[in-house]
C-alpha cells in the first residue's frame, strides 16, 4: 500500500544545442509554485551543464559520468531516484535533463521496468526541444553515421514538442519545420517559443505520459538498444590561466569557418585576461555566443572548453586553444 501520490517526473530531450539548458534555467528561475529537483546529464567528458544552469542550493543533481543517460546502466537514473526519495519533502517535481544525444526511451523505461521507481514515480511528460533553425538539416542525417534517426526518435516519443529559436527562421522555414515535426509525431502537441520562453504550464504536470499510446505505435520500444554513433566523438579541454579574448575570438572564428558543418555544440566557461567575470562561450555549428558572467573572485582561473561533433581532432583544438593563452 502507498498511501503517498506518485511523484511526476518530465523528462527533457532534444538534440544538441536545441534549448534544454535554456529551459532549465526557466524552468528553476520561474515562478510557478513547484519545487523541482533537476537532473543534469552530459555526453561530454568534462561537465559544463552544471555550470551553466543557475545554482541554486540543492536542486541540481547532476550525472557526470561522460556518458549519456541512455548508454550507462538505468541503474545511476534508479539510484539517484532513490536518494530523492529520501527527501520528497523538498520537492515536488522531477525534471531530468537528456543529454542532447539520448534517446528518450531508456528514460522513460526506467519508470516501467524497475518495480519500486514505479510505484513512487510517474512519468508526466515527455518534452522535446526542436531547434528551428537546424532540426531539418540534422533530420536529413540519415547516411550510417547520421544523427537523424536520434533526433527522430526524439520527436517522435515525445507528448510535447517546444519548435524553440523561432527568432532565427523566417515564416516559410517555421511552417516546412513545423510539416516536418508533424510527420514525425502526428499527436504531441506543438508549441513555439524563442529562448525557451514558454508557460510551464504546458509543460508540467499534464499527466501526457501514455504508456498505452506508446506500445501500441511501437511495440518494440521496451526492447530498443541503442548505440552512439562512433564518429561523433567530445573533446574536452581544461586549462589553467587566462586566454587572450582577440586571441581566443580569432581562433574560434577560423576553427569554425573550417570546421563549423562538423561541430554540433561547443560550450565553455573561459577565463579572459583583463576580466574579471567568467565569460561562457556556446555554440550550435557555425554561430556561436561569448556572455560574461559571475565574477571569479578568488576562484582559481580555469577555461574549459567543450567541443562535440564529427571527426575532430583533439590535439589540434588543444595546440589551438593554449595558443590563446595569455602571456
Ligand atoms: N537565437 C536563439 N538562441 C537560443 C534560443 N534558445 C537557446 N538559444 C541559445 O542556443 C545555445 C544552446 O542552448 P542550450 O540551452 O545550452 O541548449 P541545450 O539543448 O541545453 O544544449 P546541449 O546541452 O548541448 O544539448 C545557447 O547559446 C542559447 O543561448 C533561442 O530561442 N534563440
Amino acid at each position: 500500500m502507498n498511501a503517498l501520490p506518485k511523484i511526476p517526473v518530465t523528462a527533457l530531450t532534444g538534440f544538441l544545442g536545441s534549448g534544454k539548458t535554456t529551459l532549465v534555467n526557466h524552468i528553476l528561475t520561474a515562478e510557478h509554485g513547484r519545487r523541482i529537483a533537476v537532473i543534469e546529464n552530459e555526453f561530454g567528458e568534462i561537465d559544463i551543464d552544471s555550470d551553466l544552469v543557475v545554482s541554486g542550493d540543492e536542486k541540481i543533481i547532476e550525472m557526470s559520468n561522460g556518458c549519456c543517460l541512455c548508454c550507462t546502466a538505468r541503474t545511476d537514473l534508479i539510484e539517484i531516484l532513490h536518494d530523492l526519495l529520501g527527501r520528497r519533502e523538498r520537492f515536488d517535481h522531477i525534471l531530468i535533463e537528456t543529454s542532447g544525444l539520448a534517446d528518450p526511451n531508456p528514460v522513460a523505461q526506467t519508470f516501467f521496468v524497475d518495480d519500486s521507481v514505479a510505484e513512487n514515480f510517474g512519468l508526466d511528460a515527455i518534452v522535446t526541444l526542436v531547434d528551428a533553425a537546424h532540426i531539418e538539416e540534422h533530420l536529413d542525417e540519415t547516411g550510417e553515421h547520421g544523427v537523424g534517426a536520434q533526433a527522430q526518435d526524439q520527436i517522435a516519443f515525445a507528448d510535447r514538442i517546444v519548435i524553440n529559436k523561432i527568432d532565427l527562421v523566417d515564416e516559410a522555414k517555421l511552417g516546412s519545420v513545423t510539416r516536418r515535426v508533424r510527420s514525425i509525431n502526428a499527436s504531441a502537441d506543438i508549441l513555439t517559443s524563442t529562448y525557451a520562453d514558454i508557460d510551464l504550464e504546458r509543460i508540467l504536470g499534464i499527466g501526457a505520459f501514455d504508456l498505452t499510446r506508446t506500445v501500441t505505435e511501437d511495440p518494440s520500444w521496451l526492447e530498443e538498444e541503442h548505440n552512439h554513433d562512433p564518429s561523433l566523438s567530445s573533446v574536452g579541454i581544461s586549462l589553467n590561466g587566462s586566454l587572450d579574448r582577440s586571441s581566443f575570438e580569432s581562433w574560434l572564428n577560423t576553427f569554425i569557418d573550417a570546421r563549423g558543418g562538423d561541430v554540433y555544440r561547443l560550450k565553455g566557461l573561459l577565463a579572459m585576461h583583463n576580466d574579471h567575470r567568467r565569460i561562457v562561450v556556446q555554440g550550435v555549428h557555425r554561430m556561436f555566443e561569448l556572455t560574461p558572467t559571475s565574477p571569479w573572485g578568488q576562484a582559481e582561473r580555469t577555461s574549459k572548453l567543450v567541443i562535440i561533433g564529427r571527426e575532430l581532432d583533439r590535439s589540434e583544438i588543444t595546440e589551438g586553444l593554449e595558443g590563446c593563452l595569455s602571456s
